[in-house]
């Protein structure tokens, strides 16, 4: 290439490039690829957590940092701790050690709603009892942790009245959005795998997160649906969300996440950019080669 095409490439690049993703990479351009490195600027930031259920040790990261505005992924083979650790993150689990500090404020010791009313949200997969509802009930339930401990206090207090109009009204907006305005009287068991993750993450959405916690939001999802819900994801970059998605498919880690965490047995065994991860050789043999074999067999 001659010096005035490289020069037309390399002033072409920012405008292509979207906001959220250049100012992620350009955070972690220069963080080596370590487990429990720092961060420029972390939103969360976890250290010691210990998660034993009796001999098994489930959970024993020494240190995490979490990256403000960057998607990273959370890969590890299966039993190797992500759901575990999700859950202590977001207060549905309590760990048997360990502190976090989420946005500046201490939030190993606060409850799941507090969790997420401070702003860290996760996705649950609809259980049977989500399913018997509607797509719109399903939103309404998402949103129903800011006004009190959980869904049946929200229903008798009330401020649950009050905020129910202004609720709705931001449903309806998500729904459009991901385009499942049409379904909102359909029961969510209704819906197809993939509108099913996409309702999972709008209802995530009612909470107003600064960081959305994703488990495996690719799992059953048909190839149509995954560009669109891999654009989904993309926007929360843009819109200055951070986002920590736990996922088996490497191919969607390569395609949206700017750092991956790897664990195996518990612990956090390297981190980096994707390029670097699947280089690693220790990921490779504790989680790669796994998989290899796996669709090998
Ligand atoms: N409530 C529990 N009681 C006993 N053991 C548990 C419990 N929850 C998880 N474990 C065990 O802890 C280990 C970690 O499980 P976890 O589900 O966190 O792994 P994971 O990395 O999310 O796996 P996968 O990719 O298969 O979802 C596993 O050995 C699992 O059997």
């Amino acid at each position: 290439m001659s010096d005035s095409e490289e020069a037309v490439t390399a002033e072409e690049q920012p405008s292509t490039v979207p906001a959220g993703i250049a100012a992620a990479r350009a955070a972690l351009a220069d963080v080596p690829a370590e487990p429990g490195v720092p961060k420029l600027d972390p939103i969360l930031n976890a250290t010691g957590v210990r998660r034993a259920f009796g001999g098994l040790v489930a959970v024993d990261v020494a240190h995490l940092e979490v990256q403000r505005g960057a998607i990273t992924a959370l890969i590890g083979p299966n039993g190797a701790g992500k759901t575990t650790f999700f859950n202590l993150l977001t207060g549905f689990d309590r760990p048997n050690r360990g502190e976090w500090v989420f946005d500046g404020r201490r939030a190993d010791r606060m409850r799941s709603y507090q969790v997420a009313r401070a702003g860290m949200v996760r996705t649950f997969q609809l259980t049977k009892a989500l399913t018997r509802m509607t797509v719109m009930d399903n939103m309404l339930i998402g949103a129903a942790d800011q006004v009190g401990e959980g869904f049946w206090a929200g229903l008798v207090h009330p401020l649950w009245k009050r905020q129910e109009a202004a609720n709705r009204e931001k449903a309806l907006v998500l729904l459009e959005r991901f385009k499942l305005i049409d379904k909102r009287d359909d029961y969510a068991g209704e819906l197809s795998g993939g509108q099913r993750k996409l309702l999972e993450m709008a209802r995530a959405l009612m909470l107003n997160p600064r960081m959305v916690m994703l488990d495996e939001p690719m799992a059953g999802v048909n190839p149509a649906l995954k560009q669109s819900l891999l654009e989904h994801i993309k926007d929360l970059r843009e819109e200055g969300m951070t986002v920590l998605f736990v996922e088996h498919d490497m191919d969607m880690v390569h395609e949206i996440a700017d750092w991956v965490a790897v664990m195996a047995a518990g612990e956090l065994i390297t981190e980096g950019t994707p390029d670097q991860i699947s280089a690693d050789r220790r990921v490779i043999d504790a989680y790669l080669g796994a998989h290899h074999d796996a669709a090998e067999r």
